[in-house]
């Protein structure tokens, strides 16, 4: 990762993520006397995620007329439109972005043309090609020929495993190409693509719309991602389990919870907490990675230091990966989450195994022992952790009094992530939904800086959605972009 990552790149990078899924390149080769334009748009209708306009023989005139027309109908959709190889008919029709091969124009070269807001796809075959483009300024990779195909001559195949080495080797997503169908498609299951690319299997189609639609419905299930949430169980459902629960669902992402302890509680309180006994977490957790191995992880409410000596001896166990911590230690409401005692375990046992941890300003200052003014003093302490523990640190703010700006602090240094504050009372479980977004969107596959600009937003969204229930500090609206109420 690296600093100079602007808010604008980061917003694009999650953008861009949603628009992979299923990414249809065209060719008028197939549709004899269709339009291309009619073409497009059974495509959107069957659910294609974006579109790219690959045209060898159009003089320059036709190919911006038609370049213009795809374009309206893709924003009409909300869907990206990308220009095969061509920049200049690219910035001459305000494309969202280019795709280029091996043997065209250079990738620093495209991108100076182009700008840092444009997308920028590159195909590579090899991870040193790979490492080049995202080096250069790639924005995603299309990586294949993964199957036999007609639509490219001689481009020739990769293995199944190098295009899993390449998907390892970068941090930019990779989009599988060449000769996907829906019968082969299913083969893709276990590598870490961020979608497919097709041509002939949604073009060559007697029914475009009827094939995009089974082909997304294929590759909804294949690119389904699953998250666990090792935290407290909240009675009124506005924090722990329960948040982390509809915010993984509401984040795309499959949940799944193991609970530490039971708590009786509402908008104004904690009234009891029981808690699970250790064999009956470990039971739990084994349920769950014997069966379902979680893309990623968060822990909120663990409790006590044999709990968290469970929690980190089992995912030390399964090799868990992409783990998010929040130091749950007093709930908004001023009840004690975390015994005393348990910090150090906390600090000590599961620190060291997360990707991330999540203080906010309170939990900051306990973990450190530093006081916090400002952000200066935020800074420090984040610094101070990060040394300390080696991994990562997001310094909420969500208690600051005029902003609402969050801090990562990586090994690169820090990234302020400006927050909006959204006037509403209604915090309550503001952490434990951040915190889960997080973990959803590590486990799409999202780098740890726009993992966290994604949680930020969807949180933002929750709060301003100004759900009001109960008679102390309410919940959030976690279904914001799903439903309204009623
Ligand atoms: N009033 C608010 N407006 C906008 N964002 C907020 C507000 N309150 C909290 N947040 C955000 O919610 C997330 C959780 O932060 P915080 O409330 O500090 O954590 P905790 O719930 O652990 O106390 C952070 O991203 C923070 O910036
Ligand atoms: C079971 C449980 N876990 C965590 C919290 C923290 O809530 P917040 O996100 O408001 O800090 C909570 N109130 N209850
Ligand atoms: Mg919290």
């Amino acid at each position: 990762m690296s600093l100079s990552l602007c808010q604008n790149n980061i917003t694009k990078a999650c953008a861009l993520r949603k628009a992979l899924p299923l990414y249809a390149i065209t060719d008028r080769r197939w549709l004899g006397d269709k339009p291309l334009a009619q073409a497009v748009k059974e495509a959107l209708l069957g659910g294609v995620t974006m579109i790219q306009l690959r045209e060898k023989n159009l003089d320059t005139d036709c190919f911006l007329q038609e370049a213009q027309r795809i374009k309206a109908l893709c924003h009409a959709f909300n869907v990206p439109f990308i220009v095969n190889d061509n920049i200049g008919i690219a910035l001459a029709c305000d494309a969202d972005g280019v795709h280029i091969g091996q043997q065209d124009m250079a990738v620093k070269e495209a991108r100076a043309l182009l700008g840092p807001n444009k997308i920028l796809g590159v195909s590579a075959k090899t991870t040193a090609q790979a490492l080049a483009a995202e080096n250069d300024g790639a924005d995603y990779l299309g990586v294949g020929a993964v199957f036999p195909t007609d639509s490219k001559a001689n481009a020739s195949e990769i293995s199944h495993n190098e295009l899993q080495r390449i998907c390892a080797a970068v941090s930019i997503p990779v989009v599988a190409i060449g000769g996907i169908n829906e019968k082969n498609i299913s083969k893709l299951q276990h590598s870490s693509i961020s979608g497919a690319a097709v041509i002939s299997a949604i073009f060559a189609a007697p029914d475009i719309r009827a094939a995009a639609t089974r082909l997304r419905q294929r590759l909804s299930a294949l690119l389904t991602k699953t998250a666990l949430t090792i935290a407290g169980s909240d009675a009124s459902g506005g924090a722990g389990i329960q948040a982390d629960l509809k915010t993984m669902l509401a984040c795309g992402v499959y949940g799944m919870s193991a609970i530490t302890a039971l708590t009786a509680q509402n908008t104004t309180g904690v009234a009891g907490v029981s808690p699970s006994t250790p064999d009956f977490l470990s039971a739990q957790l084994d349920s769950i990675f014997d069966d379902i191995f979680p893309d990623a992880v968060k822990t909120g409410m663990v409790f006590s230091t044999p709990l968290i000596a469970v929690i980190a001896g089992r995912l030390r166990h399964y090799q868990a990966k992409n783990i998010v911590v929040d130091p749950v230690m007093i709930a908004t409401s001023g009840a004690h989450l975390l015994s005393t005692d348990a910090i150090t375990a906390l600090k000590e046992q599961l620190f060291p195994l997360a990707t991330l941890i999540t203080p906010n300003l309170k939990e900051t200052e306990a973990l450190t022992g530093l006081s916090i003014a400002n952000k200066a003093d935020m800074e420090t302490a984040a610094r101070k952790l990060q040394a300390a523990y080696g991994c990562n640190v997001l310094c909420k703010g969500g208690h600051r009094p005029t902003d609402a700006d969050d801090l990562l602090y990586t090994a690169d240094g820090p990234l302020w992530l400006p927050g909006r504050r959204v006037d509403n009372p209604n915090t309550h479980g503001t952490g434990c939904t951040l915190s889960a977004a997080i973990a959803a969107h590590l486990a799409k596959g999202y780098s740890l800086p726009q993992a966290v600009q994604a949680a930020k937003d969807y949180l933002t969204g929750a709060l301003t959605a100004g759900l009001n229930l109960g008679h102390g500090a309410g919940p959030l609206h976690h279904g914001w972009q799903l439903c309204k109420f009623p």
